[in-house]
């Protein structure tokens, strides 16, 4: 007989495995992208797309041969100034929702770090619009654009050539974005935003009255572009406006 004790036995979830193989995998292309969303959190704070905290950049790991499911989905921290956020600040987030790594608490010794209030919100454009980037922009022509018309749930605008910008549209073709309604929280607006996207299956973008927008793309070069074009259409709508002109 054996007398040994019995040594003790812990059984490890599957998708404990399965997020390790696959963090082992894509940890290359999972640096280069905590430094993408830093970079270009910096970028787009110089648009004015990003301060006071507010806005957010969110992007999902590309790496070839990786199934959609387990590509890795990297966001920034909540209420941090996101001009100054480094690669090692963000969060990592499976495809699921569930949070992979989270930034050194050394990083925030007198206030433990949170993941941005946008995540229920990402996590629905990812899930419903299949993107790759999705931007949270607070740039100010995309709050006052939603203000021209407080009783229109759309803002609407054609004539314009960086109307191309914007997938699946051309020159002839009348861009249109829905509006949802401002709350006091971000994971008040996910039933909005579900029913906007759905509502409006062309369009890659929803405003936030009195707020900003949420713009995504396959890509993260596809979403910038866009965020761009969009930007620049919103400016002009309030300029076009001012001059008493249509658009
Ligand atoms: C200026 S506060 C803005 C926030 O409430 C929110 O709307 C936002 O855009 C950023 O949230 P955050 O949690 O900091 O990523
Ligand atoms: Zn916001």
């Amino acid at each position: 007989m054996n007398s040994s004790p019995q040594a003790e036995v812990f059984e490890v979830p599957a998708e404990v495995f399965e997020a390790a193989y696959w963090l082992r995998v894509q940890s290359n292309s999972l640096k280069q992208t905590k430094a993408l969303v830093s970079e270009l959190s910096l970028q787009f704070y110089k648009l004015g797309w990003l301060s006071g905290t507010g806005g957010s950049v969110t992007l999902k790991v590309h790496e070839h041969n990786v199934p959609k499911q387990n590509q890795f989905i990297v966001m920034s921290p909540s209420g941090v100034q996101k001009d100054r956020m480094s690669p090692e600040d963000t969060y990592v987030l499976s495809s699921g929702g569930s949070i992979l790594s989270l930034p050194p608490t050394k990083s925030y010794p007198n206030n433990p770090p949170k993941c941005t209030d946008c995540a229920p919100l990402f996590l629905k454009v990812y899930e419903m619009c299949n993107a790759g980037a999705v931007i949270h922009s607070h740039g100010l022509d995309a709050c006052l654009v939603t203000m021209i018309n407080s009783s229109s749930n759309e803002f609407r605008i054609r004539n314009m050539e960086m109307i191309k910008g914007i997938q699946g549209h051309g020159y002839h073709d009348e861009l249109v974005v829905p509006i949802i309604e401002n709350a006091p929280s971000e994971g008040q607006l996910v039933e909005s935003l579900t029913k906007a996207i759905r509502g409006y299956p062309k369009s890659t973008a929803v405003l936030v009255r009195r707020h900003g927008v949420f713009i995504w793309g396959d890509t993260w070069i596809s979403a910038k572009t866009q965020a761009e074009c969009y930007h620049y259409l919103f400016a002009a709508a309030i300029k076009l406006r001012q001059l008493g002109l249509p658009y």
